[in-house]
């Protein structure tokens, strides 16, 4: 269980980036953090994988408190899969099936090991063709789903992702879509920081919104959005919309559009 207790954060110049911010998220669970540009969804991510601290606050996984000493730190961190919101500052090996083995090597893994996961984990992600190209010539999706493939080929209990989905095309999109239904299957967290609520509405089962560095709820899917109260903060996701008006609530946009086929066809 990861557990924020009156965290806040502030960066050196002031900034007072959240503020006072508590909450729990059980393993297994997927979540979906959103906010406007700048609520605080990349410094509550930069907690999480302890490269700032807070001013305030305790993080901790497990009741195990999370301390900043280098040992504990790179424990902490072999728990959790990052994917930072841009790709260049986590691909930097001279090729990105490299890229992708570098961390398995430094487990200790064979290179034979490190090779085969690697391999697993480009093709889940869709990149296996790139593995010989340098990173710095993938495009900007390209370069997203070879940093997935990074986080993925290490196995981690939690997934952290920052606006994963961006620069993706729809078939990519749903491709991770896949890959997030995959990772919650063998039990994985997966908090993810998206502005695409309909990306985030496929998966979610948790969600967390931030308003200007302060928690302005967290909840679960079931009632979520029957809020309405949370309309002038959030877009709805339009297969939630579409399950409102016909009374079905589906949850995925296929069945959205067979609900919506059939309204239309009775009509
Ligand atoms: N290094 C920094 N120094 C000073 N202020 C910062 C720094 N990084 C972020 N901030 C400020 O902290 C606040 C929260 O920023 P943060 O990047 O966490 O928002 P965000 O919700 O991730 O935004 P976006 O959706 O645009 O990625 C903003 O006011 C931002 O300007």
């Amino acid at each position: 269980m990861i557990q924020f207790q009156n965290v806040s954060a502030s960066y050196p110049d002031g900034t007072v980036a959240l503020k006072n911010i508590s909450f729990s998220i059980k393993p297994g669970v997927n979540v979906a953090v959103l906010g406007e540009s700048g609520s605080g969804k990349s410094t509550l991510f930069q907690l999480l994988a302890g490269l700032i601290k807070p001013v305030e606050g305790v993080i901790s996984l497990n009741n195990e408190r999370l301390h900043y000493k280098k040992k504990d730190l790179h424990y902490w961190r072999t728990q959790f899969g990052f994917v930072l919101q841009n790709p260049d500052m986590q691909l930097f090996a001279p090729s990105v099936e490299e890229d992708v083995m570098y961390g398995l090597l430094q487990q200790g893994q064979t290179p034979e090991e490190a090779r085969v996961k690697a391999r697993e984990a480009l093709n889940a992600c869709g990149v296996d063709h790139l593995r010989h190209k340098p990173p710095h010539t993938l495009s900007a999706g390209e370069k997203k789903r070879a940093a997935i493939a990074g986080a993925a080929a290490m196995n981690p209990d939690i997934f952290v992702m920052d606006e994963p989905e961006a620069g993706l095309d729809p078939v990519n999109t749903s491709r991770l879509t896949a890959l997030i239904h995959n990772f919650h299957q063998q039990n994985k967290t997966v908090i993810c920081a998206t502005h695409n609520i309909d990306f985030a509405y496929e998966w979610a089962d948790e969600w967390l919104i931030l308003n200007e560095g302060k928690l302005l709820v967290y909840g679960n899917s079931k009632h979520f959005f029957e809020k309405d109260s949370l309309r002038s903060i959030i877009e709805y996701p339009w297969a939630y919309e579409i399950g409102r008006m016909t009374k079905t609530f589906p949850l995925t946009k296929k069945d959205a559009l067979q609900q919506l086929r059939k309204t239309m066809t009775k009509k």
